[in-house]
């Protein structure tokens, strides 16, 4: 026998958890899935806790400035803080039980289990089936992607998952993998006493930002005494009971343990998108503007490979619970010209839009600029922890900014005015004539903008 609703949202990541809440909110008969915790990576595994431990780590940072600024300073560090807030206020040891309730409460009917697509308004789980008479929702998010180095696979290597849970910090750790994950966590447990080295087999850290930025982070990493070997594939992985030993670009790197930060992968195929004619090799979801797949299934998050960021998936939601509630076409469409993200390294690296060279890719006439964070007012006076920079980038025939990129204490807040402009496409000339607080992080973004034509 089969049950019916009029939405099933398989997957409740954040996007996914907030599109069935608004819907079952709004009188819809609503089944959410999810096999493992109700709110997805985001909360139990990725932003919060990593950005607890980033906290952190960032005041232990401060401390050790003090001697430059304001005195002297003994900080002895300690994880325990950390890790008992990540279980008691971040992720309630691991349980969603509050998430389900909150879900249950505003209308929805849980399910937990692994949902698999059957048609274009069937789902299973199990050997139950569920029958939508609206919508199907796709929220299935990503799973880290392990890479097929010889040696690796049975061994007791680290993943997001098992780095958030640790009770103390590692006393040596290798990452494999230099993006937002690895450096983040790099940082973190560096600050905490961890001898860390990062392979990444990359030319630079963080490849997708500007390589100013990997220029400017590398610079950190280093200067805090944390190895960066860019260039460098890992070629085999050995683990004696003990420690983990790495050998890549003909060194051998030797830690207690091995974090694998090396990107996400999705499974399009146990998900069943086969069923509604889709290439389930394919690396996303492709999905119209009001984020359908087809007539009456749609997809959100990082399935649908427009970023893989927490807001990137609640816009999505927002978009598509629109849609269902009756907008149609009419409602808003999904843009993409203006996704900010921010890698929590301090210093932060937050940018939007286009880099120099995708924007040069796309043919469009670039002009750039760039100003540094310790040659502003406001980065000489903060002294020590002021690395940073403002880069834009400008398309001069439209005389807006397609990108830009704001690195530095506070970053990914200074960036919240580069989004708007290239949000809302403003012409420079507007930025040019705008007033910027003194003396500011941000009045480093005037500097920059004075030097566009
Ligand atoms: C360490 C780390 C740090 C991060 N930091 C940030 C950050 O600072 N800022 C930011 O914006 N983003 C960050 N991210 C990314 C962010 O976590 C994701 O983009 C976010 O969780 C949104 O993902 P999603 O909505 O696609 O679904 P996910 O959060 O991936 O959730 C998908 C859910 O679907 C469930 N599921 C999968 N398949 C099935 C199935 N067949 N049936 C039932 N359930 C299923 C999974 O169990 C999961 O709970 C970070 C990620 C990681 C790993
Ligand atoms: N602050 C944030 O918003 C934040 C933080 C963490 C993660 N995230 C999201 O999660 C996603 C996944 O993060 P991630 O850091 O795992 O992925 P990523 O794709 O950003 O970085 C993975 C890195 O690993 C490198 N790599 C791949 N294979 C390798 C190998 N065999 N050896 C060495 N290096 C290898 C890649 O060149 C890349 O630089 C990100 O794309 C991001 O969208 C966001």
């Amino acid at each position: 026998m089969s049950e019916h609703a009029d939405v099933i949202v398989i997957g409740m990541g954040p996007g996914g958890e907030s599109v069935a809440s608004q819907l079952a909110g709004a009188g819809l008969s609503v089944v959410g899935i999810e096999r493992r915790l109700v709110g997805g990576e985001c909360p139990y595994y990725g932003c919060i806790p990593t950005k607890m431990m980033v906290r952190a780590a960032d005041v232990l940072a401060e401390g050790r400035r003090i001697p430059d600024l304001a005195g002297t300073s003994s900080v002895r560090a300690d994880f325990g803080p950390v890790a008992a807030r990540i279980r008691a206020e971040a992720t309630d040891d691991w349980d969603d039980r509050v998430a389900v309730e909150r879900f249950e409460k505003a209308g929805g009917t849980f399910v937990r289990g692994t949902g698999r697509l059957t048609g274009p308004s069937t789902v299973v789980v199990g050997d139950r089936e569920y029958v939508a008479a609206r919508a199907i929702v796709l929220n299935t998010g990503t799973e880290p992607s392990i890479p097929p180095i010889p040696g690796l696979a049975g061994t007791p290597y680290w993943t997001n998952r098992e780095a958030v849970a640790v009770e103390t910090a590692p006393e040596s750790l290798i990452v494999l993998g230099g993006g937002a994950i690895g450096l983040e966590l790099a940082q973190a447990f560096a600050r905490f006493g961890t001898r860390v080295d990062v392979v990444e087999s990359a030319e630079r850290l963080l490849p997708p930002e500007e390589p100013e930025s990997s220029r400017l982070v590398e610079d950190v990493l280093v200067g805090e005494g944390i190895g960066v070997h860019t260039g460098t594939a890992a070629e085999s992985v050995r683990h004696d009971g003990h420690s983990f030993t790495v050998t890549a670009g003909g060194a051998e790197f030797i830690a207690r343990h091995l974090l694998v930060a090396t990107g996400r992968r999705v499974d399009l195929a146990g998900l069943g998108l086969a069923a509604i004619g889709v290439d389930t090799n394919a690396r996303s979801v492709e999905t119209d503007a009001h984020l359908r797949v087809v007539d009456g299934v749609y997809a959100i998050g990082d399935i649908t490979g427009h970023g893989a960021f927490t807001h990137m998936s609640m816009y999505q939601a927002g978009i598509v619970a629109r849609h269902i509630l009756g907008s149609g076409d009419g409602a808003a469409s999904a843009e993409y010209h203006a996704v900010p993200r921010v890698t929590f390294t301090d210093p932060e690296v937050g940018s939007v839009g286009l880099t120099e060279k995708q924007a040069r890719d796309q043919g469009l006439p670039v002009a750039t600029a760039l100003s540094r964070i310790p040659d502003s007012t406001r980065g000489w006076i903060h002294k020590v922890g002021n690395q940073g920079l403002i880069k834009l980038v400008a398309d001069t025939d439209r005389g807006i900014l397609v990108g830009a990129t704001a690195a530095g204490p506070s970053g990914g807040e200074v960036l919240s005015m580069l989004t708007l402009a290239v949000h809302e496409r403003t012409p420079v000339s507007r930025l040019r004539e705008m007033i910027y607080a003194y003396p500011s992080f941000h009045r480093a973004v005037e500097d920059a903008v004075r030097q566009l034509p």
